[in-house]
């Protein structure tokens, strides 16, 4: 018989916002990996939708034609934190989605209220079938797809530090290209109508330009934690 002592943990619900380049996925991942939680990265699930738009010669520039084609990809996202993965209509994307086009292209696909319905669905169905809890990632989580989330967390940090972090990986690419693209994506995103890159008004807002990674994940682990115990 399950005992109140021996009975599993409901289910925790963590959103973790912020604009790119702040850690939220490598802090996700990695608290998620700790906690034995689910993760869902929703930045992967709108470049999925994009890089569709792209091979499909949908036009960009024309958000009722981007509109009109929202419903076509099927897109699923594994949440295992240790391996997550992306398809489109059976294919995986994890690379190409990555590419530079993608990238320049998302914030407008991503602005369309049909594509926000269709992945807002896709990510709230995928965040109640989970049995253990996840921690979801995006810019609009806290404010519109969970905003009954148990802990929400809007992650910040200087552009010069995302420029810096994000250069590294990129190898060798110019820093101050590489901080104005940021800053235009984050203001494509803030500004857009329908659910735009925000905190929400019960966000913890922990700004990581002065810590670690692993410092970020300490803190995150430990309001989760915290938020547990309450229940
Ligand atoms: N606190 C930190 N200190 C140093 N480097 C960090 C820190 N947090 C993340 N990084 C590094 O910065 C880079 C960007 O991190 P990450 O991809 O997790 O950010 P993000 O917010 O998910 O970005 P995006 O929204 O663009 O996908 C990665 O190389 C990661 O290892
Ligand atoms: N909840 C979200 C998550 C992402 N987006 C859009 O996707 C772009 C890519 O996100 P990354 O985290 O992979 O960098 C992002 O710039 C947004 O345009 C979103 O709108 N909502």
């Amino acid at each position: 018989m399950e005992t109140a002592a021996n009975a599993a943990p409901a289910a925790v619900i963590v959103a973790i916002d912020g604009p790119s380049g702040t850690g939220k996925s490598s802090t996700s991942k990695a608290v998620a990996a700790q906690l034995g939680l689910s993760y869902l990265d929703t930045g992967a699930q709108y470049r999925a939708i994009t890089w569709w738009m792209v091979n499909n010669g949908i036009d960009i520039a024309d958000p009722a034609a981007i509109a009109a084609a929202a419903d076509k990809p099927d897109i699923v996202s594994g949440t295992d934190p240790a391996a997550p993965t992306i398809t489109v209509d059976g294919t995986d994307v994890a690379a190409p989605i990555r590419t530079q086009e993608v990238t320049s292209k998302v914030s407008a696909v991503s602005a369309v209220p049909e594509v926000r319905t269709r992945i807002t669905e896709l990510q709230r169905s995928i965040a109640r079938g989970t049995e253990l809890g996840i921690v979801v990632e995006g810019r609009d989580i806290g404010t519109t797809v969970l905003p009954d989330a148990d802990l929400k967390i809007f992650l910040t940090a200087s552009p010069e530090a995302r420029a810096a972090r994000r250069s590294g990986e990129l190898k060798g690419a110019d820093v101050n290209a590489t901080r104005e693209a940021l800053i235009k994506r984050d203001a494509a995103d803030s500004g857009r109508k329908t659910s735009p890159l925000a905190k929400a008004g019960d966000a913890v807002e922990v700004d990581t330009t002065e810590l670690s990674l692993q410092q970020v994940i300490e803190c995150v682990v430990t309001l989760v934690e915290e938020k547990r115990a309450e229940r």
